[in-house]
C-alpha cells in the first residue's frame, strides 16, 4: 500500500518543502523590518514621553489637564497626547519625514499651523438676546474663530468630553481667539460649575434683553413652530388670575439676578461683558467696540461693516467671511411679534421691576428695563 503511495507523496512533499524554502527566505529578507517593527513597539513609549516633557505646542494641553472630566477623557488625553508627540520620533518608519514633520511641528508651536482649541469665550446667553447678531458681527474680526451653530457641550453634550468639545472648533492660529454661543448655558445649573473646571479664565459674554420682550420673542419663536399654541397671556398667568406663572420656563428665563448670582459663585464679574440687546440693535458698533476691548482686540469692527436695513427694521452687514454682499441674519431672527394685551405687560414689568434692580446693582449697569 505505502510503495504504491510512494509517487503521490513525492507529489506533495517535493512542492511543501519548496514553500518552506521561500518562507525561510522571506522572513531572513525581512528580518530587518521585523526588528524595526520590534524595536518602535519598545522605543516608542520613552520617547514620547520626553517629548512631551519639550513641546511647549502642548501646553495649551496640559493647561488643561486637571479640569479633566473623568476616566475615558483622561484616557482620551493620554491617547491624543501619544498621537501629537509621535510626530517627533525619530523612528525608521518616519526617518524620511522627520525634516517636514519637524517644521510642521514648529510651524504648530509657532501658532502658524491652525489648530483645534476650546474656547476661551463664550456667549453664554440669554436666548432670544441678540446672541446669533453678535456671534456674526463678532466673526468680522480676523482674530476671531467661532463654531457655526450652538455647540450645547457644558448643558447636554458634557458627557462626550473635551476632546468631542474642542472637535467642533474651527481651527485656529494662536494669535486668534474661539469662542462659541450657547444661550442655554446661562440658565443651566450645572454649566458655570462644568465651565470653571474647564478654564477659570473663560471669558463670559452675556446678552440681555428686557425679559419681557425676550419672553414674548421666546414665545413667538416656539408658536412659529406649532399649531393650536395658547395665548402668551394663557401661559403667563396662573389659570387666567393675575398671578405670574414662574414655572413657566420663557418668564424663567428672564429673572436674570437669579442665574447670574449662580455664575457669581464660580467666576468674578471682572470675566463677565454684559451686552445691551437693545444697543446691539441701534447702536451696534458701540456693542461690538465694548466686545473687542474685553477680548482684549485691536478695534477692527466698525461702522464700515454694518448698513440699515430699512425692510428688516435691523442692523445688516455689509459683508462677511461667508457671503461678500450685504445681507441680514435670516428669517427666524428679527420676527414680528404678536399682539399681547398691554395689561399683561405691565403686570409682567410689575414683576420683573425688582430682579431688575438687583440685575443692574450685580452688573453695576442699568439697562433702562423699567
Ligand atoms: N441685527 C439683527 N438682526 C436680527 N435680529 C437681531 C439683530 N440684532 C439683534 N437681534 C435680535 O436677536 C433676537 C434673537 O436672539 P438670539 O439670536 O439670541 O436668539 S436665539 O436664542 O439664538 O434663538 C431677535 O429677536 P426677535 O426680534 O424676537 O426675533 C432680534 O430682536
Amino acid at each position: 500500500m505505502e510503495l504504491r503511495k510512494g509517487p503521490w507523496s513525492k507529489k506533495i512533499l517535493v512542492p511543501v518543502c519548496f514553500l518552506i524554502i521561500l518562507i525561510w527566505i522571506f522572513l531572513i529578507d525581512n528580518s530587518l523590518l521585523l526588528n524595526n517593527l520590534s524595536g518602535k513597539a519598545t522605543l516608542q513609549k520613552p520617547r514620547n514621553f520626553v517629548s512631551f516633557a519639550h513641546n511647549t505646542n502642548l501646553d495649551r494641553l496640559t493647561i488643561r489637564e486637571p479640569s479633566l472630566t473623568n476616566d475615558a477623557e483622561l484616557k482620551r488625553a493620554k491617547v491624543s497626547r501619544l498621537q501629537v508627540v509621535s510626530l517627533w520620533t525619530g523612528n525608521n518608519s518616519v526617518k524620511g519625514n522627520a525634516g517636514s514633520l519637524r517644521k510642521y511641528q514648529i510651524f504648530r508651536q509657532q501658532g502658524l499651523m491652525p489648530s483645534k482649541q476650546l474656547p476661551t469665550a463664550l456667549i453664554i446667553g440669554v436666548k432670544k438676546g441678540g446672541t446669533r447678531a453678535l456671534l456674526e458681527f463678532l466673526r468680522l474680526h480676523p482674530a476671531i474663530r467661532a463654531a457655526g451653530s450652538e455647540v450645547h457641550f457644558f448643558d447636554h453634550h458634557y458627557i462626550k468630553g473635551f476632546h468631542w468639545y474642542r472637535h467642533r472648533m474651527p481651527p485656529t492660529l494662536s494669535t486668534q481667539i474661539t469662542m462659541e454661543k450657547t444661550p442655554s448655558y446661562f440658565v443651566t445649573s450645572e454649566v458655570p460649575r462644568r465651565v470653571q473646571r474647564m478654564n477659570p479664565a473663560m471669558k463670559l459674554i452675556l446678552v440681555v434683553r428686557d425679559p419681557v420682550t425676550r419672553a414674548i420673542s421666546d414665545y413667538t419663536q416656539v408658536k412659529s413652530k406649532r399649531t393650536n399654541m395658547p395665548k402668551f397671556e394663557d401661559l403667563a398667568f396662573l389659570n387666567g388670575s393675575k398671578i405670574v406663572d414662574t414655572t413657566w420656563v420663557p418668564l424663567k428665563i428672564g429673572v436674570y439676578a437669579r442665574h447670574l448670582e449662580r455664575w457669581l459663585q464660580y467666576f468674578p464679574l471682572s470675566q463677565f461683558l454684559f451686552v445691551s440687546g437693545e444697543r446691539l440693535i441701534v447702536d451696534p458698533v458701540a456693542e461690538i467696540t465694548r466686545v473687542q476691548d474685553f477680548l482684549g482686540l485691536k478695534r477692527v469692527i466698525c461702522e464700515k461693516h454694518f448698513y440699515f436695513n430699512a425692510t428688516k427694521g435691523f442692523p445688516c452687514l455689509l459683508k462677511s467671511e461667508e457671503r461678500p454682499t450685504p445681507h441680514c441674519l435670516g428669517k427666524n431672527k428679527g420676527r414680528s411679534h404678536p399682539y399681547i394685551d398691554p395689561v399683561a405687560i405691565q403686570r409682567l414689568r410689575d414683576f420683573y421691576r425688582p430682579f431688575n434692580q438687583r440685575f443692574y446693582q450685580l452688573t453695576g449697569m442699568d439697562f433702562g428695563w423699567s
